[in-house]
């Protein structure tokens, strides 16, 4: 059985009278990436902040590389990483003088040939001793993240890495994100693009009004909203006519000769309307499975704050 590389168990903190975390549980698996969704001010960055050991929770335990982080501060920072925060990218240094700086920081062995490796890694090698005021952005998250690598940290908080990135640079940063947990790591991410919870994180846990509102695999979380349907396309209107009497419960749209069935989109659901269809002799030209995506899920269940704060698409958009 892996092991919890994050543990948090009635996790509380207010501000004054407000209540931000009201309670909240959950467990990440070692060498796995968890993300953690809300609208703005759901409390995402309160959240991490305590993990990191930068805030004080008011109530409940937390556990990071299996140290507490009320009590053994220094253990658990020496385990993680967090881009954007510790690893501060010095502009007038060079990308190798920045990786060093840290390599010496952290009393890395044999820090020139980590940071060699890094630069390959990260692709950086050519522009490693320019100074990083001229770095593209996507330059910089690179250097900022292969900081944060050095010294190997079992967990690493990542602040949404890809924020401003071209989709190239986006896909470069995925297949790290990737590698790194191939290779063991945990990662704790935060992102406002839900598909990029959606493409790399095992577990997501939705944040909303100070509780978490779900918790789950991307495709759990859309099963447990409705909207889930096959679709059926036929050939002409007459095969469109005979699969309607059949399927009574599908809804039609004649000029894309297609049905909708509601359903849970499972295999055995699918196959049972298949064989309905089979036994009058109908073919569907094709079929698919359509399921709500995060967006939809996002925002199913964030509703309620709609109006008092920026939630759902609005939110992800900024
Ligand atoms: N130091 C503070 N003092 C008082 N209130 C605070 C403080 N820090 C955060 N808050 C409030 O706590 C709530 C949660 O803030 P937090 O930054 O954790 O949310 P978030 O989910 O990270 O939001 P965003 O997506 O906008 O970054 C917000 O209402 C915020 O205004």
């Amino acid at each position: 059985m892996r092991s919890s590389a994050i543990a948090v168990s009635g996790l509380r903190k207010a501000y004054g009278d407000k209540v931000v975390l009201d309670g909240i549980d959950f467990d990440v698996a070692a060498g796995s990436v968890f993300s953690l969704l809300g609208p703005n001010g759901a409390g995402k960055t309160t959240t991490v902040n305590v993990l990191t050991t930068l805030m004080k929770a008011d109530a409940g335990t937390v556990h990071v590389a299996g140290h507490d982080v009320a009590t053994e501060t220094k253990r658990v920072r020496g385990a993680i990483g967090v881009t954007g925060q510790f690893a501060a990218v010095d502009e007038l240094l060079s990308g190798r003088e920045n990786l060093t700086l840290m390599a010496d920081l952290k009393r890395v062995r044999d820090g020139g040939r980590v940071v060699t490796g890094l630069l390959e890694r990260f692709d950086l090698v050519e522009s490693a001793d320019k100074q990083a005021s001229t770095y593209s952005g996507g330059m910089r998250r690179k250097l900022d993240l292969a900081m944060t690598l050095v010294g190997n940290p079992q967990v690493i908080f990542l602040d949404e890495p890809t924020t401003g990135l071209d989709p190239r640079s986006r896909r470069t940063m995925w297949g790290i994100v990737r590698e790194l947990v191939a290779e063991g790591t945990t990662i704790f991410l935060t992102t406002q693009y839900l598909e990029e919870a959606d493409q790399l994180a095992d577990r997501i846990a939705v944040l909303n009004q100070g509780r978490l509102v779900a918790q789950g695999t991307p495709e759990e979380l859309k099963r447990q909203i409705p909207g889930t349907h096959v679709r059926f396309r036929f050939a002409d209107l007459v095969e469109l006519d005979a699969a309607a009497r059949v399927l009574t419960e599908a809804s039609r749209d004649e000029e894309e000769l297609t049905l909708r069935v509601p359903g849970d989109g499972e295999t055995r659901s699918v196959r049972a309307l298949l064989d309905r269809l089979d036994a009058h002799g109908i073919d569907a030209q094709e079929f698919s499975v359509q399921r709500p995506d995060l967006d939809d899920v996002f925002l199913a269940l964030t509703e309620q704050t709609a109006g008092t704060q920026h939630t759902g698409k609005e939110a992800i958009a900024q």
